[in-house]
């Protein structure tokens, strides 16, 4: 029997989402395969987190459909699922990395109940053991096992992140939605997390969708990449192929914009 790596794990199919009379974004249309990565850039106000927000379900959008390969191989009209059905999806086949920590952690419990949390939503009550799968993953993302009863309001932006990073990644997530994960943070401390990222992807199999304005994030991490402007795909294909010979005339000055900035 096949198995499912060459059937796509998520199809977009003519997505538009408005906002009233407002464009989100417009006729939108990709498949997403297992293991892939899929940058989505362009500059602020372009529909990339309206994007992101209807394919995660948090926005459910004016028109189109988006079907998801189940573990079963099935595949699932992710906007004909229940709210309830959604919700499932998000906290055990999905992940969600936010830009802001706050809006993806708890700040004001423990690191280890973080991520042990997502855990015990799927039903895992063994204490020792939601303990030790914590643990696992603190070291994994490179967090000390003596900080895991501190709350992450004591951790710096990038170890937040990285807690982030584990309390989604602990429940063998399918896909991950990460929007701008490297947002607002150093030079430096950007570079060891995307490093992070980029073993945990290989490691792990992950598929991912980032939304990031910075197409140096986008050329480290994905393998094809989405440009988008005024809420439509303007141009898409591999990333290395996009971002060396562009054939748009805005996905050529936003490529020329990175080589002024880092010239
Ligand atoms: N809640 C909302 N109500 C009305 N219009 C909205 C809303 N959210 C976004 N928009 C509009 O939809 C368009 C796309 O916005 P979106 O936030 O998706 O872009 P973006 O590329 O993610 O930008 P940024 O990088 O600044 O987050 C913009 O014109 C924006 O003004």
């Amino acid at each position: 029997m096949s198995l499912d790596q060459d059937l796509p794990l998520l199809s977009v199919k003519n997505l538009s989402h408005f906002y009233g009379q407002h464009l989100g974004c417009k006729n939108v249309n990709f498949d997403l395969y297992p293991g892939e990565v899929l940058a989505i850039v362009g500059e602020s106000g372009s529909g990339k987190t309206t994007l992101l927000n209807c394919l995660s379900t948090q926005i459910i959008p004016t028109d189109g459909a988006v079907f998801y390969r189940n573990r079963k191989g099935q595949s699932d009209n992710l906007y004909e699922m229940s709210e309830a059905q959604q919700r499932i999806l998000l906290r055990t086949d999905w992940g969600f990395v936010r830009q802001h920590p706050r809006d993806g952690l708890r700040m004001n419990v423990s690191a280890g109940a973080n991520v042990g949390e997502r855990l015990m939503a799927l039903g895992d009550r063994h204490y020792g053991k939601i303990r030790d799968t914590a643990l696992d993953w603190l070291e994994k993302v490179e967090i000390q096992a003596d900080r895991i009863d501190d709350a992450p309001r004591t951790f710096s932006g990038g170890m937040q992140q990285r807690l982030q990073i584990a309390r989604n990644l602990v429940t063998n997530p399918r896909l991950v939605f990460m929007d701008e994960p490297t947002g607002g943070l150093d030079v430096s401390v950007q570079a060891r997390l995307l490093d992070l990222i980029r073993r945990l992807v290989s490691e792990l199999g992950l598929s991912i969708i980032i939304v990031t304005h910075d197409l140096a994030v986008a050329r480290l991490l994905s393998d094809r990449i989405m440009v988008m402007k005024d809420g439509k795909v303007i141009e898409q294909g591999l990333t290395d192929q996009v971002l060396d010979d562009p054939h748009q005339a805005y996905t050529q000055l936003l490529v020329s914009s990175i080589l002024h900035v880092g010239s």
